[in-house]
């Protein structure tokens, strides 16, 4: 496999995930900040660095303590809004294969990850679609500027008219977790050591 990175966008903790009620005794924030350390847990595991993009102090220091010494970088002075703050690291990401991936994948296994990273090494531009075909959970390009994010309602549709190539990929990468629905499939499906832990402390 090539050297890419993965560009991961993460929002500011206090309004993340607005549309998840999480299970009793765990705090919304903290469900989404696990569910980024475990999607960044995956990338690594199979030697993928990780640049995560933020606006929110409390994210870089969270990822700063966690993440000491391993493979990633975190930009800390993204403007708000997730398309500008991919635009933002697209910018300082430099040349090379780079992936940009949603970090609410809390079942995310590195294998998946690394497959379809492999198979976008065949087209220039590519977009996983999400569990319900919509949204978009991975975009990858072998040339950064080739990368025109288009995140939010109809992502897909929007990355696929702008000449990206769908991927198929395991569904641990296409499960975004947006609502408790989807934290059950989640949970069904395999979750990462982060989630798993923050949930048994309240169960
Ligand atoms: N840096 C940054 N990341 C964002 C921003 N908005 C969303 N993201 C990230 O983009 C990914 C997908 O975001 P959404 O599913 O829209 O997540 P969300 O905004 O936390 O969820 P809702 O409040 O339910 O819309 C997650 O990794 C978020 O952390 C933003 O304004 N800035
Ligand atoms: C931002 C997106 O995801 P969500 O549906 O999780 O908001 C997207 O699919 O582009």
């Amino acid at each position: 496999m090539r050297s890419w990175r993965l560009v991961l966008p993460v929002k500011d903790l206090g309004a993340a995930k607005s549309r998840l009620v999480p299970p009793v005794g765990v705090q919304r924030a903290d469900l989404a900040l696990a569910f980024a350390f475990d999607a960044t847990a995956a990338a690594l595991a199979v030697g993928v660095p990780v640049l995560v993009t933020t606006s929110s102090s409390s994210v870089v220091a969270a990822f700063r303590a966690e993440w000491a010494g391993d493979a990633v970088e975190v930009l800390e002075d993204a403007p708000p809004g997730l398309n500008e703050a991919v635009s933002f690291a697209l910018g300082r990401c430099g040349d090379g294969p780079v992936g940009v991936m949603t970090a609410d994948l809390p079942a995310l296994r590195g294998s998946s990850l690394q497959r379809a990273l492999l198979a976008a090494e065949q087209v220039p531009y590519a977009v996983v679609p999400d569990a319900a075909g919509t949204g978009t959970t991975l975009l990858a390009a072998l040339d950064p500027a080739r990368v025109r994010p288009s995140f939010g309602p109809g992502s897909c549709a929007a990355h696929l008219a702008d000449g990206a190539h769908v991927l198929e990929a395991g569904v641990d990468l296409r499960l975004d977790v947006d609502t408790a629905e989807d934290l059950e499939a989640a949970r069904a499906l395999g979750l990462g050591p982060a989630t798993r832990a923050l949930l048994a402390s309240a169960a």
